[in-house]
Parts: C-alpha cells; structure tokens; sequence
C-alpha cells in the first residue's frame, strides 16, 4: 500500500516568521519535492509572491497554490479541501506537504479536514508547528490590555470575548506539536526565559518549544514530527469552537484588512521612518506590501511587524510588470482609520 504523504500546518500570529521559515525550509529542503498552500489574510497575495522569488529548485511556482480569502477556519470545505483533492490528482506527487495559515486563522478546523474522508486515506498530518514572536511577547503584545479591551467592546457590542489578539494566540498554540519561539535574536536570554514561561502556562498541553532565529530551523525538525495530529485535534479544541458548543454566536470580524496602492516611493528610507509613526499612531497590527522606488530597477519588500519596519530589495520588476507600490494594512475591526492611513502613506511615499 501507498504510504500517506505528510502534510505540515505552519501556523503563528500575524509576522510570527512564517514565512520566513519556510523559505529557509525550501532553500534546504535536501531534494524532498515540497508543495506548499499558503493561506494569507488580505487581498494581495505577498507571502505567495515572496515564496516565488526565492527561486528555490524544490519548489517551483506550480508547486505554490495561494488561498487569499483569509479565514481557513471558515472555508475549509470551500476552499481547502477542493485544493488538496486537486494536488492529490497531480502525476507527480508531492513529498511532503506545506500549508501556511494565515496569522489570523485557526488551526483546528483546518487539521480535522484531514479527516475528510478521500483525504484522510492519502495524508495525515505530520505535525501542526505554531511559530511565536518572542519579541511581541516580550513586550506584552498578547497580554489582558483591559482598558484596550474595554474601549473595543464600547465601540463594538458584538465583541464576545475578552481580547481578540490573546485568545487567536492561545488557540494557535493549544494546536501546537512543536512551538518555535522565533526571533530570539531580539530578546536577551532572560526575557526569553520570560517568553517560555509566558508561552507554557498558555497551554494545558506540553508540546516541545525550540527557539530560533531567521527562519533557521533544520528541515529534519521541521518535516519530521511523525505525529498524525488530525487524530488528537478533538483533544485541542479552541476558545472559538468551545463558544459554538456553548451555543453563543462567534462573529469572524475582529480583524480588518484593507490595500493601499500608491505610485512610487521617492525616498525609501524616509517612507520606512514615517511608516513606523503611522503604524504607531493608528494601531495597526500588520504592513507588507512591495513598493516602487523612483529610481531603482528593483522591487523593494515592505515588512513591518507592529514597529518594527523591514525592507529589502528582493527582485528586478519584469518586464511588463506594472510596477508600483501596493501594501496590505491588518488591525483589529473599527480600530483602523483608512482615509487618514490612507492620506498619511500618500504623503510618505512623496
Ligand atoms: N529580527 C528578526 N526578524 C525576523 C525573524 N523572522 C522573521 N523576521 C522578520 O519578521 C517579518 C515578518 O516575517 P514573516 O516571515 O513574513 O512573518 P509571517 O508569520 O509569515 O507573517 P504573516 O504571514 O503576515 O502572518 C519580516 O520582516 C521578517 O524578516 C527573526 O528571527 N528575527
């Protein structure tokens, strides 16, 4: 009999270095053929587009499927499941599977999927890895914020739970077989302690937690859990799933997303300066985009994360390309002005 393909869920908050590990798999991959389905919040498809260029031989642009609606925890039968069948219809099948949630989805509808009866005879999953900014923790981005709570329920009746941000993180790492604590560069060796401990007492369950930085995590870790967690999901259920057993309503709105298209950057390093302030003073969670430097052949990368701002010139444009500068903004729903974020990147980008 045919063995089932292992299938990975790469799952972690908004910036988490989801991305950025799996590029790091796919330029070490060590021959295994890799097919990878990235699921992304907000509608430009940046983590698919930024896959693509890293030119890894293992995994061409076929073998890449983007799935931009955002929620997979709603539309797995919609979406997901139809794109597996079709990969499982390929000739040449994959090694190993990849699939990245976006950092707003929930992992648990998604791993029970592969219970689904025409996928569960052909896949299992080999593990669920949740990726944690230390960073972020450290700086207490996923704590109570009561009196940030409270303004959210005053301006929204409809929020039925106490803090969107804390909750997705805890249900993220309640999936969790192996817990990558990412970007320990940033944080000094007691606040990471700090982070562990932060991380473990967020979960009932023990799974085992690894730190690492720049994406370095050895494919054999990474694509070698042997778990078949699609077997145990039931044992990890999430706030959102326990609210429907409990029969209140739970509303998909506590994130917003929204895409800006400007022309072109004049100055990059003055338009990454300003986007720390508006990034700052509208409380946005989430930027990335790929912006058109006056000036410059190539396509320059727009990554920030909270404050955080990265950007590096990753290709030329293409010939034919339209060029331009195109950005997703995340934050939490009604907390985002877009007119005036709008107005203020407009007035950075000259
Ligand atoms: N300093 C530091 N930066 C990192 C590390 N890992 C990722 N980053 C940066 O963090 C930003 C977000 O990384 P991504 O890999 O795009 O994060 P993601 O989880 O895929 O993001 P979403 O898909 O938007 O949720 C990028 O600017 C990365 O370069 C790390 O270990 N250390």
């Amino acid at each position: 009999m045919q063995s089932k393909i292992p299938a990975t869920v790469i799952t972690g908050f908004l910036g988490a270095g989801k991305t950025t590990i799996i590029r790091n798999l796919l330029m070490n991959a060590q021959g295994r053929r890799i097919a990878l389905i990235i699921n992304e919040f907000g509608d430009l498809g940046v983590d698919g587009d930024v896959l693509k260029g890293c030119g890894a031989e293992t995994c061409s642009e076929d073998d890449i499927v983007e799935l931009t609606n955002g929620c997979i925890c709603c539309t797995v039968a919609d979406d997901f499941i139809p794109t597996m069948e079709k990969l499982l219809e390929r000739d040449r099948l994959p090694d190993h599977i990849v699939i990245e949630t976006s950092g707003l989805a929930l992992p648990q509808p998604l791993v029970n999927a592969f219970n689904w009866p025409g996928i569960k005879e052909r896949v299992t999953v080999d593990g669920v890895v949740t990726v944690v900014d230390s960073a972020a923790v450290a700086a207490g981005r996923f704590a109570d914020d009561e009196d940030r709570v409270d303004a959210l329920r005053a301006a929204d009746e409809s929020l039925d739970h106490e803090s969107p941000l804390e909750e997705l993180f805890e249900d993220q790492l309640t999936a969790a077989d192996l817990i990558i604590l990412n970007k320990s560069d940033l944080v000094d060796a007691a606040g990471l302690s700090a982070v562990r401990n932060d991380v473990a007492a967020r979960t009932s369950r023990k799974p085992q937690m690894i730190e690492a930085s720049g994406g370095e995590v050895s494919a054999a870790v990474l694509l070698g859990l042997g778990v078949g967690t699609e077997s145990d999901i039931a044992n990890r259920r999430s706030h959102h799933e326990i609210e429907h057993e409990n029969g209140e309503e739970h509303d998909h709105d506590d994130f917003e997303s929204f895409v800006v298209d400007l022309g072109g950057v004049a100055a990059p390093d003055r338009f990454s300066k300003a986007l720390r302030d508006i990034i700052a003073t509208h409380d946005i969670l989430r930027l990335k985009g790929f912006a058109d430097v006056a000036g410059k052949p190539m396509r320059l990368v727009v990554q920030a994360v909270g404050s955080r701002v990265d950007s590096y010139f990753d290709r030329a444009w293409k010939p034919g390309e339209e060029r331009g500068t195109r950005l997703v903004v995340i934050g939490l729903h009604d907390g985002l002005d877009e007119a005036a974020i709008t107005a203020a990147l407009q007035d950075a980008a000259r």
